[in-house]
């Protein structure tokens, strides 16, 4: 088993309120995913876990039991950080076999797990060198192999790709969610890279200033983000916000222009709201009643695709488009919405307004 969870966490350094609450449920098996910007409490959050910090208040659960006043040992949780933390004397297989030496397993049976966790992480050349010898990513693996070869009841990761160049961090996210589906333990890593969580987590918590903003499935907190700064931090680009008011069955534009209303919004009227659109939910081709009249302000060519900046009156909004799109700065155009993609929250509170059933 293990299920990790926590419940009120609050934990002050000085002034700085690192955590305000933090209340997770992190089920067995899980790749579970802490998603948030530089500050926002996540480190803090896993040290909490692994009986690291002192907490001002709250508990921390491990399959079922409490935990919160146990040693760091006696959780048996295994923690890789950003650093590697190697011993710089040992060599790959050394460090990899000493949790096990730790623990007293007999040398053959260690020998075996650390065959078998090389052969995971394809490192298996790397066995005789030290530290000295390996490079950055080499060291990283190592580093994760030696986390790995135990079977602790939970995996606790730092940012453990941080370190490794893009091409590297990006074929080590599909190792480790293939590493994750054939170990299967639970796995709760951290990261403010939004890419790494969408695409490895089978649940995020999006943590904000101390405070969980918004747990669910990658696609739940990319479809339907809990408010609007979930939906500002999560997506690249950032999605395009543009302020209006419901009247009637249109949205009206504070910059003059009116969209139908969507069937699914219960946005009460006159209410001020924010109209929230994804670069890919728009598009320059001219279909359907709901079209925005704008200027290309910016063209950013990336190959595949262009971003187009188009501005609607004061606003600003990306459009995805295609990569052959003609245009010219200034031109005048009109922006294609799919209004059942678009997001609506309120202007005041910044939460999502609420869904009717059937579109939901
Ligand atoms: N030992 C400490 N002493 C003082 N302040 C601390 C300490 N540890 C963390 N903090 C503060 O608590 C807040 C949360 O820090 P934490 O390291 O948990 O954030 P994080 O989300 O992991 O950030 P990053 O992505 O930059 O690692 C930050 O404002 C940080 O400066």
């Amino acid at each position: 088993m293990g299920t990790v969870s926590t419940s009120g966490l609050r934990k002050a350094f000085g002034d700085v309120q690192a955590l305000d609450g933090v209340t997770l449920e992190i089920p067995d098996g899980s790749f579970f995913v802490v998603l948030g910007p530089s500050g926002a409490g996540k480190t803090t959050t896993l040290r909490a876990i692994a009986g690291l910090e002192r907490l001002d208040a709250g508990t921390v659960h491990l399959d079922g039991r409490d935990a919160t006043h146990d040693t760091p040992a006696a959780r048996d949780l295994a923690m890789v950080f950003q650093s590697y933390a190697l011993y710089p004397r040992r060599t790959a297989y050394e460090n990899i076999a000493s949790p096990l030496r730790a623990r007293r397993m007999p040398s053959d049976e260690i020998a075996t797990a650390v065959e078998r966790v090389a052969g995971l992480l394809h490192i298996e050349r790397l066995l005789k060198r030290r530290p000295a010898q390996m490079s950055g990513g080499e060291m990283q693996r190592v580093a994760l192999a030696r986390a790995l070869v135990r079977r602790p009841r939970a995996f606790l990761m730092d940012e453990p790709l941080t370190n490794l160049d893009l091409k590297l961090r990006v074929e080590m996210r599909t190792e480790l969610t293939r590493i994750h589906r054939s170990l299967g333990g639970t796995f709760v890593y951290v990261t403010n890279d939004q890419v790494e969580a969408l695409s490895m987590a089978d649940q995020i918590a999006v943590l904000r200033d101390g405070q969980v903003q918004q747990v669910g499935t990658p696609s739940e907190v990319y479809q339907r983000p809990a408010n609007q700064w979930v939906a500002g931090f999560v997506g690249s680009p950032r999605i395009s916000l543009l302020s209006c008011k419901a009247s009637g069955d249109r949205l009206v534009g504070s910059e003059g222009w009116s969209l139908p209303r969507p069937r699914w919004s219960t946005a009460e009227d006159g209410r001020p709201l924010l109209l929230g659109l994804r670069a890919e939910d728009l598009s320059l081709e001219q279909r359907g009643a709901a079209q925005l009249p704008g200027e290309i302000y910016g063209l950013e060519p990336l190959g595949d695709r262009t971003l187009v900046d188009v501005k609607v009156g004061s606003e600003m909004l990306k459009v995805k488009a295609r990569a052959t799109i003609g245009g010219t700065l200034g031109e005048k155009l009109q922006v294609t919405v799919d209004l059942d993609r678009a997001h609506l929250f309120d202007a005041d509170t910044g939460l999502a307004v609420p869904r009717t059933r059937e579109m939901s």
